[in-house]
């Protein structure tokens, strides 16, 4: 039976997974079994609909907690599916990912969706948060790409910088993997999701990797990739479509409240 990754030990070896030439981000595949993949999903489609916040392109729904405008969490319990079955955050507690952040694990999750053609534009995740990300796919892949700010503008200017339109960084992010972004590429850098609903790629391997066709940028984590669709087309090249995705981004909050507020359950 496929265990998948499964309880880490202490000596798991986050380092066997960094993304060669970036020191900042890991990419695991299989960070979760199918069963468990479809639990999840069916968890998540069976949530009372209230829980979703509609935004204009996509709906979200926050586990652990709300944020203040002072980000402080007010902190909720987490659903029974990210601690008990499956026990996603001892698991990522288990990459080591989490060690040096205040609470040594997530206490936070934006859990996002996304219908094909659906995306995020380019952003920072911003100080509420120790500076690690992890972010589990579930039902689709998606290309994650990391941009820079152009570097000719004043890094004082909070607002309005302009944004290289080539990412430095693009990561095929398959179902049930986890990919761990950290250090300067939370803090410099930002990330997006394009809003198309296939990503076309054309074959490559060593020494030259795959590209995505159109924004002619290596696939860069091509050969760590396990899906038997996606290792095809990274070798023959080829359209991935995408479906409906889930995506479960895991942070640990610094400040925290343990205030049960108001909040009358
Ligand atoms: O869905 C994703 O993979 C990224 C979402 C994201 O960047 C966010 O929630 O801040
Ligand atoms: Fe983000």
């Amino acid at each position: 039976m496929d265990e998948g990754i499964g309880r880490m030990s202490p000596l798991f070896d986050l380092s066997a997974h960094r993304i060669p030439g970036h020191d900042a981000c890991y990419y695991i595949p299989d960070f979760l079994t199918e069963k468990e993949e479809e639990y999840l999903i069916r968890k998540i489609e069976e949530y009372p609909q209230q829980r979703w916040k509609q935004l204009t392109n996509r709906r979200l729904q926050l586990w652990g907690g709300e944020l203040t405008s002072k980000n402080v969490l007010i902190s909720q319990a987490m659903p029974p599916f990210v601690n008990a079955y499956p026990d996603i955050i001892d698991r990522l507690k288990g990459t080591g990912a989490f060690t040096a952040s205040p609470h040594g694990k997530p206490n936070h999750i934006i859990m996002n969706e996304y219908l094909p053609g659906q995306g995020i534009m380019p952003h920072e995740d911003g100080p509420a948060y120790f500076p690690v990300v992890a972010t589990i796919s579930l039902g689709s892949h998606c290309i994650f790409h990391y941009y820079q700010y152009k570097k000719d503008d004043a890094p004082e200017r909070a607002e309005g910088r302009s944004i290289d339109s080539t990412p430095v960084l693009s990561v095929l992010l398959e179902p049930r993997s986890v990919v761990i972004s950290e250090g300067a590429l939370y803090r410099a850098h930002l990330h997006a999701i394009r809003e198309i609903e296939e990503d076309v790629v054309t074959a490559g391997n060593a020494p030259a990797p795959p590209m995505l066709t159109d924004l002619g940028v290596p696939v860069a984590n091509w050969d760590k990739v396990t899906g038997a669709d996606t290792v095809r087309v990274m070798s023959e090249g080829g359209a991935l479509k995408r479906a409906t995705r889930y995506s479960l981004t895991c942070r640990d909050v610094e400040k925290v409240s343990q205030l049960k507020a108001f909040i009358k359950r």
